[in-house]
């Protein structure tokens, strides 16, 4: 059976701050986060201007870009994703629960990098 996953990457510059953290991350910090959004499915479009694709990447963007404007970029994530401690696994989930909510179909995993070495990916069971 044939299977596609595609990505769109996007990112953003934001602080935050991990309060229960036992070393130099419970104070406040930024990084430039690089993410990851991943779909997956068995059938590309047949017609139109997406045949050939699972899903078109800028369509894709439309869905990442208000996240993006109202949330991540340039803010603190700890009040804007009201999560008390903003790991990069609480916040790929927080994404991937964000884009599911807008109707994002075939969305298949979130993956955020906090650094160069860092980073996670959220899969939904
Ligand atoms: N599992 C997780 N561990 C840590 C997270 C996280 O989100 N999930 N976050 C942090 C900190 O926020 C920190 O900013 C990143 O940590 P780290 O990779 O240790 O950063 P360094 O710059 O020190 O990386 P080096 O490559 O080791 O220099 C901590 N842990
Ligand atoms: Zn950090």
């Amino acid at each position: 059976m044939d299977q596609w996953v595609i990505y769109k990457e996007f990112y953003f510059e934001a602080a935050h701050q991990l309060p229960n953290h036992n070393g130099k991350c419970r104070r406040l910090h930024g990084h430039s986060w690089v993410g990851r959004v991943y779909l997956q499915g068995k059938t590309l479009h047949q017609h139109g201007s997406q045949q050939g694709m699972l899903m078109d990447y800028g369509e894709i963007k439309k869905y990442i870009q208000p996240l993006l404007d109202h949330y991540l970029d340039h803010y603190y994530l700890n009040e804007t994703t009201g999560l008390e401690n903003p790991t990069s696994e609480e916040i790929a989930k927080w994404i991937f629960n964000q884009l599911e909510k807008a109707g994002c179909p075939n969305l298949y995993a979130v993956e955020i990098q906090e650094t160069c070495t860092s980073g996670c990916k959220y899969i939904k069971d």
